[in-house]
């Protein structure tokens, strides 16, 4: 369990985050949707701090993170970015196995967990051998999910990790992701500005205004139903025609049509 503690963070004046309080709850996928600048990373940030609070606490399973060893949280914690962050002069199984070397594990053993980690994550085992910059944005994007995965760490941070990618390819990771949370249970803390990706992803969706002012918390589809304000309402776009579906019976089978008109998907009987 991931908590906030009235965090704030002041960036030399600009109140990046004002007085910000929340529960992750283990096992869990938590997205943090909001606009550009809302504070969204510097959340994600003071969980394996990468920044501190100016005040407040980020406690892990009890425990405040600025009393832990900086290092040793690090490595705990699995952290995808948008642009993989992969070392470019490794190969990709030398950049899945970097983090569990670095904790003791022997060279051959964790080599091989990264070879299966990246079956795991959808990736050919023979890709291991290749360099980063010979791979497509999409599957350097699971190669860092793996890298992540690694250390096999409680909780996983990751920072708009699929922003980079094309729309096919991006719910592709995104489907992949929830198959993989289905088999891992992790604490996942997802951040985005994609409102149709938070829906996707988190069990629990939290809306930020700026200054990582909480809008509205809830599950996806009670956020869509009851929007708590014009805020939160605009954001998540439940008053566009296009997320207003409605049922058209064609040839036998129920499809569903959104407010353009377009067909969105079939109903099951
Ligand atoms: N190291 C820093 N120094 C000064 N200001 C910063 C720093 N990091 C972030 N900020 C400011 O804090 C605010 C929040 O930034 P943050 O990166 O957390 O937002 P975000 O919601 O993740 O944005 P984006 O979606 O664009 O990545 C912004 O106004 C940003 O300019």
């Amino acid at each position: 369990m991931i908590e906030f503690e009235r965090v704030s963070k002041n960036f030399g004046g600009v109140l990046a985050v004002d007085d910000f309080s929340a529960v992750i709850p283990s096992h869990r996928a938590v997205v943090l949707v909001g606009s550009s600048g809302c504070g969204k990373t510097t959340l994600l940030r003071m969980v394996n701090r990468m920044t501190s609070p100016t005040s407040g606490r980020v406690l892990i399973d009890g425990d405040d993170v600025q009393r832990m060893d900086a290092v040793k949280l690090r490595r705990s914690i699995g952290y995808v970015l948008q642009h993989g962050g992969l070392m470019p002069h490794r190969t990709v199984v030398d950049n899945v196995a970097t983090v569990p070397i670095l904790n003791g594990r022997p060279k051959r053993a964790a080599r091989a967990a990264a070879l299966e980690l990246l079956e795991r994550v959808g990736l050919d085992a023979s890709f291991g051998n290749r360099y980063p910059v010979q791979l497509s944005g999409g599957q350097q994007q699971r190669v860092g999910v793996a890298r992540a995965l690694a250390a096999d760490p409680n909780i996983l941070l990751m920072d708009e990790p699929f922003g980079a990618v094309d729309p096919i390819v991006r719910l592709e990771l995104q489907h992949e992701l929830l198959r993989l949370q289905g088999e891992l249970g992790k604490t996942i803390v997802f951040v985005t500005h994609d409102v149709d990706e938070a829906f996707r992803i988190g069990d629990e969706v939290i809306v930020l205004r700026e200054g990582a002012r909480i809008a509205q918390r809830g599950v996806p589809a009670e956020l869509l139903a009851h929007p708590a304000d014009e805020f939160t309402r605009d954001f998540i776009g439940a008053g566009r025609a296009d997320r207003r579906l409605s049922l058209r019976e064609i040839d036998g089978r129920t499809i569903a049509v959104d407010g353009a008109g377009a067909p969105v998907g079939v109903v099951e009987p």
